[in-house]
C-alpha cells in the first residue's frame, strides 16, 4: 500500500508542477494506518448512515470496497453514488481537497471497505511546497503556518471533527495556543499520546 500511495504522490507532483520526487520524499517514512469498516444490514437504510458525512484529515485516502456499494461523494450541491468497481480506488489529498463523503447501508446485504490513510511521520514539518506559493488566485499565499502530523492529529481526535474548514480552524487553534509553534522546537511537545 505504501508503495501504491508514494506512486500516487509523485503523479500528484507532477499534475501540481511541482518536484516530481518531492512529495514522494516527504512521506517516505510515513505513518499510516489501516481500518475496516463493517455495515450490517439494516431493513430502514433511509434513516440511517454507514459513515456520516466527513472528509478524511490525512494526506491521501485508498479505500478498497466488496461490491456492495454505499460510498456517496458530495459535490455540486449533490449526494453521488460511486460505483463499486474491483479495480477502483477512492482518493483524497491536500490541495486537491479531501472530498466531503459517507458511507450509507444495504438493505439487504452487509457491506466491508477497507480504508488505508496515508500519512506523514508524527514529527513531520508540514508546509507547502515553494513552487506552490506564487500569490495568485491559483497558487494563493501561505494560508496555514507550519506544523507537525501529531498536533493536527491530536487536534482532530480531542477537538474536531474532520470537515471543510478543519485546517482554518486548527490554524486559529494553533496560533492561539502559543506565539511560537512549541512542536517546532521541541518534537517530543507534540507528540499524539496514543
Ligand atoms: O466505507 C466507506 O465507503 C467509506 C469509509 C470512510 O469514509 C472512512 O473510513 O473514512
Ligand atoms: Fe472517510
Amino acid at each position: 500500500m505504501k508503495d501504491l500511495a508514494l506512486g500516487i504522490m509523485e503523479l500528484l507532483a507532477i499534475s501540481l508542477g511541482v518536484e516530481r520526487l518531492h512529495y514522494r520524499e516527504f512521506f517516505e517514512d510515513s505513518c499510516s494506518i489501516m481500518r475496516c469498516n463493517y455495515y450490517p444490514p439494516c431493513k430502514e437504510p433511509s434513516h440511517v448512515l454507514g459513515t456520516g458525512p466527513h472528509r478524511d484529515p490525512n494526506s491521501l485516502t485508498i479505500l478498497h470496497e466488496d461490491q456492495v456499494g454505499g460510498l456517496e461523494v458530495f459535490t455540486n450541491g449533490k449526494w453521488h453514488k460511486v460505483r463499486p468497481h474491483p479495480d477502483a480506488l477512492a482518493l483524497s489529498n491536500g490541495r486537491y481537497r479531501s472530498c466531503l463523503h459517507r458511507a450509507v447501508v444495504n438493505e439487504y446485504k452487509e457491506r466491508m471497505s477497507l480504508a488505508f490513510f496515508f500519512s506523514p511521520a508524527v514529527d513531520k514539518v508540514v508546509r507547502p511546497v515553494q513552487d506552490l506559493l506564487h500569490g495568485d488566485s491559483v497558487f494563493p499565499a501561505r494560508k496555514y503556518p507550519d506544523f507537525t502530523w501529531s498536533v493536527f492529529l491530536r487536534f482532530i481526535r480531542e477537538s474536531y471533527r474532520a470537515d471543510g474548514d478543519t485546517l482554518l480552524h486548527f490554524s486559529r487553534w494553533l496560533l492561539s495556543q502559543s506565539p511560537v509553534m512549541p512542536s517546532l522546537q521541541d518534537p517530543e511537545m507534540g507528540r499524539d499520546p496514543s
